[in-house]
């Protein structure tokens, strides 16, 4: 039997709708085997961020050796890193096991407004990381912050993909969830030649929290099996919208999506639903 394994680098989010907990449910459903470094322990829920304790650089190191030395990834993602201290453990040991298949969530605010990354590490993320990525999936507050630029139209957007590729990323997702300007959720795919865009129905509800960790965890997790990313982002598109569409509906803020639905929809049958 193949077993792909992908691992993820980043925050634990208490309440299972975003960070590590969100990438692991997410590579469990695209049938590839988890693994995690946990970068930070939050406690959080679908009201908000009540704590955030990032972890020393020797746990982080750590773990990343314990998985470079017996356990191979087939694909690599960060998500919440916080310092640049982190950020540089986790471009060292990219580098050291040679992790080819890296996809950078630039994670830097959570949804209720607070900082997964501190302001002085965004730097850090351009230099020492970026660079290593073979997709890089900012939304477009990230996209902002990452290019120093306001993004207001389709123009705004194709340029700032244009500038984070020059970073060094194979390829750009620039997604358009907080676009509320676009009717549908539109988000570009830029591979240095030419402009993809990828529109699906924008659904009215407060349950998001986590789509960006479970998007881009999609796409590691089909790379991790060996699609090309142009189709690993269709599946990450498909995966997102079924999760949406069939949200939770649980806790009483910005609820988690639903990370069954996507496979219920192939498979036929209703877990996480009744
Ligand atoms: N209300 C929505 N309806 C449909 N798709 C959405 C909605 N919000 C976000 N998405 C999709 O979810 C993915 C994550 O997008 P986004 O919200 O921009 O990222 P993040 O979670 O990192 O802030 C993208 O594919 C985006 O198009
Ligand atoms: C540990 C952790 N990592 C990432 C996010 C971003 O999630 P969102 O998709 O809601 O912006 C989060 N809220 N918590």
């Amino acid at each position: 039997m193949n077993v792909y394994k992908a691992l993820t680098i980043a925050g634990s989010d208490s309440g299972g709708g975003a960070g590590i907990q969100a990438d692991l449910k997410t590579f469990q459903e695209q049938g590839v085997y988890g693994m995690s470094a946990i970068t930070a322990v939050t406690a959080q829920n679908t009201l908000g961020v009540q704590g955030v304790y990032p972890l020393g650089p020797d746990a982080i190191a750590q773990q990343l050796d314990s998985i470079g030395v017996d356990l191979e990834p087939d694909a690599v993602k960060t998500g919440m890193l916080f310092s640049s201290e982190i950020i540089r453990i986790v471009a060292d040991k990219v580098q050291q096991y040679g992790w080819r298949k890296l996809v950078i969530d630039p994670v830097m605010v959570a949804k209720g407004g607070s900082a997964l990354l501190q302001e002085e590490a965004v730097q850090s993320l351009i230099t020492y990381l970026i660079p290593l990525a073979l997709v890089t999936t900012p939304n477009i507050p990230e996209a902002e912050i990452l290019t120093g630029r306001k993004i207001t139209s389709l123009q705004d957007r194709e340029a700032a993909a244009q500038i984070i590729l020059e970073m060094g990323s194979r390829y750009v997702v620039l997604k358009g969830g907080h676009d509320a300007g676009t009717e549908g959720a539109v988000d570009l795919l830029y591979d240095g030649q030419e402009f993809i865009y990828m529109e699906s129905k924008r659904i009215e509800t407060r349950h998001t929290h986590g789509t960006g960790c479970t998007y881009s965890a999609v796409v590691t997790a089909e790379l991790a099996k060996g699609a090309a990313v142009p189709v690993a982002i269709h599946t990450a598109k498909a995966f997102i919208q079924a999760a949406i569409e069939e949200g939770l509906g649980i806790g009483g803020g910005h609820g988690p999506t639903n990370h069954f639905a996507y496979q219920n929809r192939l498979r036929g049958d209703r877990y996480g639903a009744h």
